[in-house]
């Protein structure tokens, strides 16, 4: 299997999550981790598994107004102008049989605290043509910027496992 994770992050939650996906998926092939403003650099993802990620801002996908709201509270160097929506809005519509999963970060409290960058990413890889091997999947992390909450990684890493089992008839998205 030849698996991309792509990956959007503010404080570094999201990529701690999506390095330890790739860490569990490595396991069943090669895999490739890029942050969300160099993948389009990359050429068209003749990949085996696509996996996108990133963190909920204002109940959904990141905006170039949330980006520019999190970069006043890092002294991290943000890519204000791409994120994913930004990306996968361009991206191309893939053959059948693509393969992707989604999953994003949020707070953990409130836990009732709609939305989810994870559903809305599904929904944009499912537009272009991807099925999804997975639902979409949220980790949580603590305030506002983490760091992530207890259990977190070695649940991504279960989740990652997954994937590389599943195949797109196997999980219909629920939300
Ligand atoms: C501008 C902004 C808006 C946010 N809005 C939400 C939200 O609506 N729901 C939520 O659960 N978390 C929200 N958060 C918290 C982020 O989800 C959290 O910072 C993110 O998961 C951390 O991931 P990162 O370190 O990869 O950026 C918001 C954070 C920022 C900076």
């Amino acid at each position: 299997m030849y698996a991309r994770v792509v990956y959007e992050s503010m404080f570094g939650n999201t990529a701690a999550i999506a390095h330890a996906i790739a860490s569990a998926l490595s396991a069943f092939g090669t895999v490739e981790v890029v942050e969300v403003s160099a993948a389009a650099a990359f050429p068209a993802p003749a990949v085996g598994l696509l996996v996108v990620g990133g963190p909920t801002h204002a109940f959904g996908l990141s905006r170039v107004r949330t980006r520019r709201d999190a970069a006043t509270r890092t002294d991290a160097d943000i890519a204000i102008e791409t994120g994913i929506r930004e990306w996968l809005d361009a991206a191309l519509p893939v053959p059948a049989g693509s393969r992707a999963a989604a999953f994003g970060t949020k707070v953990g409290t409130p836990s009732w605290l709609p939305g989810s960058a994870a559903r809305g990413t599904a929904k944009r890889l499912r537009r272009l043509g991807y099925g999804l091997v997975a639902a979409p999947e949220d980790f949580l992390v603590e305030g506002m910027t983490g760091p992530l909450a207890p259990g977190e990684i070695d649940r991504a890493k279960i989740w990652a496992e997954r994937l590389a089992h599943g195949s797109p008839t196997s999980a219909p998205l629920s939300h």
